[in-house]
């Protein structure tokens, strides 16, 4: 896939149009324009217009015909590059009527990045309950676009704030299914794909890896369940052997406070939550999702469509805010050492 795309804006993809989408991308132009790269958003202009007028969101929107014009544009107001939902989308009413639109934008924010016509793609959050009803088979964006990428592309989801990086190896399983699926070879792979983005786009020449223990403990020497001395253990004697910085496995309840933090760059977790919980309670409203392994960038909102809030203007942009901020020094970053 072709990268000389740095340049371009990057592309916002809607998500669930009956969330917060919309309102966070006008707060995100009226509140941060000018410490933003351009972006443009697929959506519907005129819908886009009647929002921002509605929850008094001084953002004029701008309707574009290519991705071309949203540099320009993005000066002025919210550059959309237009798309049409089947159902007029209504604040917290799920339609899976919408659920071929919500994903085509995605394929098509990808085949911009391929076009050379968008530096990378944030994502608005989708609803996934919604979509799987409307027929999506991947768990989220990320395996989505991993899938748009190509047949070999493992995807990697991690969540980033200034005081923590954490990386879910398994993501949206059932939680009694993690035992099962976790295996040293998923652990090491995702580990050493997490070391390479945090050398290429995130400033940490050598990077520090902490992986939590699955049990309680990190298993107490195998007493409190197996899978740390025969799944984790070995996953971070490869790394090593690698010659990564890898160190574990550590008991998860202890590893994320502060001074545990300042020891390395990136906590692997074995399971969602375990990862997502301590994110989100040290920094619920900038943090980051970013996918790492594919050919391009992506990066989001670490948080949901927060339907009971659509309509409402009372949703936070922040998170957004340091989506499109992380994503465009991504794209600099790359242009620079290309
Ligand atoms: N990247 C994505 O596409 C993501 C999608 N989701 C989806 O979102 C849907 C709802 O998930 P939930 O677990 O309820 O998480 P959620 O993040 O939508 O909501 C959790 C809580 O945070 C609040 N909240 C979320 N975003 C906010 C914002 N911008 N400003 C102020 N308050 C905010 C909500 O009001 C709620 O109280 C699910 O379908 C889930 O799959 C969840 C996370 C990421
Ligand atoms: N809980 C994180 C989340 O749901 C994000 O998933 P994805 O859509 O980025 O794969």
């Amino acid at each position: 896939m072709p990268l000389d795309a740095a340049n371009a804006p990057l592309a916002l993809t809607p998500g669930e149009p009956a969330g917060t989408g919309a309102e966070i991308a006008l707060k995100a132009w009226a509140d941060a324009r000018s410490t933003l790269p351009p972006f443009f958003l697929l959506e519907e202009p005129e819908r886009m217009s009647r929002l921002a007028e509605s929850l008094g969101i001084g953002t004029p929107v701008i309707e574009i015909e290519t991705p071309n014009a949203a540099r320009e544009a993005f000066h002025e107001g919210l550059p959309v590059l237009p798309m049409a939902f089947a159902a007029p989308p209504e604040p917290g009413r799920l339609d899976p009527a919408n659920g071929p639109a919500v994903i085509g934008a995605i394929e098509r924010a990808v085949e911009l990045i391929r076009a050379g016509d968008a530096s990378g793609v944030v994502t608005l959050p989708i609803h996934k309950s919604v979509l799987y009803e409307a027929g999506f088979r991947h768990p989220g964006h990320t395996e989505f676009l991993a899938a748009l990428a190509g047949p070999d592309v493992t995807p990697v989801m991690m969540l980033a704030a200034p005081e923590l990086r954490v990386v879910p190896i398994t993501i949206h399983i059932p939680l009694k299914q993690v035992p099962e699926l976790l295996t040293t070879e998923m652990i090491v792979e995702k580990s050493r794909i997490t070391a390479e983005a945090l050398r290429r786009d995130f400033g940490c020449p050598r990077p520090r890896l902490a992986l939590a223990g699955l049990n309680p403990h990190a298993g107490e020497n195998a007493t409190i369940g197996t899978e740390d001395r025969d799944v984790v253990a070995p996953a971070v004697a490869a790394l090593r052997a690698e010659g990564i910085d890898a160190v574990g496995p550590l008991s998860a309840d202890t590893m994320f406070h502060a001074e545990a933090r300042a020891t390395y760059d990136a906590a692997i977790c074995m399971y969602h939550d375990q990862a997502l919980i301590p994110i989100k309670t040290v920094n619920f409203w900038g943090g980051v999702n970013v996918t790492l392994g594919l050919p391009f960038i992506r990066t989001s909102p670490d948080h949901g469509t927060a339907l009971e809030l659509a309509g409402t203007g009372k949703a936070h942009a922040s998170s957004l805010i340091a989506a499109l901020r992380m994503a465009g020094d991504m794209a600099a970053a790359r242009a620079g050492s290309s």
